[in-house]
């Protein structure tokens, strides 16, 4: 809702929100966010909507994405953001029973009917064949990046990635036995006290996001950072490669094909810095190692959230197109 808000852009409007919290805390949510600080804007409740900066916003209140309302507000696009609807058949209820034409759920979703990274293969989605679609994740979307410029450029194969991941709205406070949202008792461990392993598919999508690399060794750690991500790659290439051409292809692919996707910033970096960054990743050359027998390694920042909601409005712009003529996407959203 607030890049929403921030960008000119007639191709999305914010047309519903469908959440289980009362519009008076959704509100209250929208304006004041612990990290981005108050909603530069107005934003009120009425009976059923939201008014912000003015503009109704429709808001329904059901458990289940097979009881709401899409059509009764015009939605064209649902952005599937709850965390709870994560399988393609049950995210399918927006359109069969809510009436909505397409579905992006906002997380590496079970059985969707294609995982789209933007920049690296939404170039691949069919509408005849595509309603149910997911980003995988931000760490995705994140070391996606920066293997296709390492694939493009250089051929690279033999990949290992990692992903740091900040604080997620699924962890726990303090030790929890029940109620975590996956089957690993570690993600119910107190977020605050570890650093905490996560057996996330990661690798296999950036496999799917550029079939050329081949199989990947992913790892996966949940820290205790409020924001700010951290993605690093490693492969091989078939010949010796020094750093600056590295970081020149990088610098190069952010200041033409890649622009806005991948973020270039020379200066000395940690995580907290990439607060607010709309890129898919912000590439830190101080980050960058190669050997002589062609082994290289890259590191790259992401906002969790920031980055990750561009993409999810891109793909949204993608997915509201109407052949022939009628441009602009009407979406819902479960989070704001
Ligand atoms: N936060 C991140 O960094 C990040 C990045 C990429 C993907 N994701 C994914 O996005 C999803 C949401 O993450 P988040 O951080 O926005 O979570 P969140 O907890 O902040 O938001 C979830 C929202 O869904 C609502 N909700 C819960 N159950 C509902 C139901 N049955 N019906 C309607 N609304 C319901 C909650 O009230 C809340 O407003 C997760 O799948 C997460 O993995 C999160």
């Amino acid at each position: 809702m607030r890049i929403v808000n921030q960008t000119v852009d007639p191709a999305i409007t914010v047309a519903a929100i469908n959440d289980i919290a009362p519009a008076d805390r959704l509100a209250y949510g929208l304006k004041r966010d612990s990290l981005r600080g108050r909603f530069p804007g107005t934003v009120e409740t009425r009976p059923g909507h939201l008014l912000v900066n003015d503009r109704a916003v429709r808001v329904f209140h059901e458990q289940s994405p097979s009881r709401i309302p899409w059509s009764d507000a015009d939605v064209d696009v649902v952005i599937e953001a709850t965390g709870r609807f994560r399988t393609g058949d049950v995210a399918r209820d927006h359109i069969t029973h809510g009436g909505a034409r397409k579905v992006l759920i906002s997380a590496s979703a079970d059985t969707p009917d294609a995982f789209l990274i933007w920049g690296a293969n939404h170039d691949t989605y069919d509408p005849a064949r595509h309603d149910v679609v997911s980003p995988a994740s931000c760490g995705v979307n994140a070391l996606s990046m920066m293997a296709k410029v390492l694939l493009d450029r250089f051929g690279l194969h033999g990949v290992n990635t990692s992903v740091v991941l900040a604080i997620q709205g699924w962890q726990r406070g303090h030790d929890q036995s029940t109620g975590t949202s996956r089957n690993d008792p570690r993600l119910g461990r107190a977020m605050n006290q570890s650093i905490i392993p996560h057996d996330h598919v990661a690798g296999e999508l950036v496999s799917v996001a550029l079939p050329r690399l081949g199989e990947i060794c992913h790892t996966y750690y949940c820290v205790p950072t409020p924001i700010g991500s951290l993605a690093e790659l490693s492969g091989l290439i078939d010949r010796p490669v020094t750093i600056d051409e590295v970081n020149s292809a990088m610098a190069e692919a952010a200041a033409g094909p890649m622009r806005g996707l991948i973020d270039y910033d020379p200066d000395p970096t940690v995580s907290i810095d990439v607060l607010n960054n709309p890129a898919s990743v912000m590439f830190d050359p101080a980050g960058t190692r190669t050997t002589a027998d062609g082994r290289l390694k890259v590191r790259g920042w992401f906002d969790n959230e920031w980055g990750f909601s561009h993409r999810l409005l891109d793909l949204t712009r993608l997915l509201g197109q109407r052949e022939p003529a009628r441009a602009g996407a009407r979406l819902h959203t479960a989070t704001v």
